[in-house]
């Protein structure tokens, strides 16, 4: 079975449907995307994976996301943390008054098992267990270039290095799973391929497997092992990131007719 499984996913709001049947997989340490445009249901498939919405029917029918063959679907969203699984948002979800190290200590949140008994009575236990989170914090702030900024507040730090911080925040939580919603969105054209880079870097470095909701189409073909395509909460195509260009469906349907949309980097 794959990595992530996603299968037959139905999410409907009032009746109307952002999400009709879709069926996809990820492959462990890949990099995947989901792309349609505006409304496809992109976001919401995300929230479906990350416990944000409940699929229709529940966790009592047919489980119809898996990861690493445990069903998601009956874990509350801190338990999917727990678990492996990470993401960023569309729009910036920093603590904005705290500074980039202590966003990131957040991050480690879902790491931190002993209470105050254990602080108390295994002393030695919960500063090791401290370093721990120290050295991750210490890794993540090294690879994404972050030291500069460590101690600034993460509110008056440029839109770009805000993203990068978000993204710090999900990895800081040893994801095996991550969950990119546009990282991309609103940034220049270094920071995009820096931030391209990272994303390589996580899959390829750290492990971890990635999908990726993002509307910048040269990042998405030239980073990504398998593209899935939503249009009106139906998938229209999965495959390669050739596979999917050349389908005619998808050229129709969504990336139209001109050749320079699918120029590569
Ligand atoms: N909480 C909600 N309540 C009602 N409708 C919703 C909700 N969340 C999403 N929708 C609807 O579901 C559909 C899919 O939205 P979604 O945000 O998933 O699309 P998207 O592909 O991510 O779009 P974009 O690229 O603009 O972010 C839209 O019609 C949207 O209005």
């Amino acid at each position: 079975m794959a990595y992530l499984d996603v299968s037959d996913v139905t999410l409907t709001f009032k009746g109307i449907a952002a999400l009709m049947g879709v069926s996809f997989t990820v492959e462990q340490g890949t990099i995947a995307s989901l792309i349609g445009p505006n409304g496809a249901g992109k976001t919401s498939m995300l929230n479906c994976i990350s416990g944000r919405y409940i699929p229709d029917g529940g966790a009592k029918g047919p489980c119809s996301i898996t990861l690493d063959d445990e069903c998601l679907l009956s874990l509350p969203a801190h338990k999917r943390t727990e678990l492996g699984l990470s993401r960023t948002f569309q729009n910036i979800a920093l603590f904005k008054g705290l500074s980039v190290l202590d966003n990131l200590m957040v991050g480690r949140h879902s790491q931190i098992n002993y209470g105050l008994f254990s602080s108390i009575f295994y002393w030695g236990k919960t500063v090791r267990t401290e370093d721990k989170h120290r050295r991750r914090v210490e890794d993540v702030i090294d690879f994404l270039n972050l030291s500069p900024y460590r101690h600034h507040h993460a509110g008056r730090l440029p839109y770009g290095v805000q993203k990068r911080v978000e993204l710090g925040r999900a990895l800081a939580a040893e994801p095996k799973l991550i969950l990119l919603d546009e990282p991309m969105a609103g940034m220049n054209l270094e920071e995009t391929e820096d931030m391209a880079r990272y994303i390589l870097d996580i899959a390829e470095e750290w492990g971890v497997t990635v999908l990726l909701v993002e509307h910048d189409m040269g990042v998405v073909m030239d980073i990504s092992d398998k593209v899935v395509v939503l249009d009106f909460g139906s998938k229209l195509a999965e495959g390669t990131p050739d596979e999917v260009q050349a389908d005619p469906s998808v050229i129709a349907a969504y990336l139209g007719t001109e050749e320079e949309t699918f120029t590569r980097r």
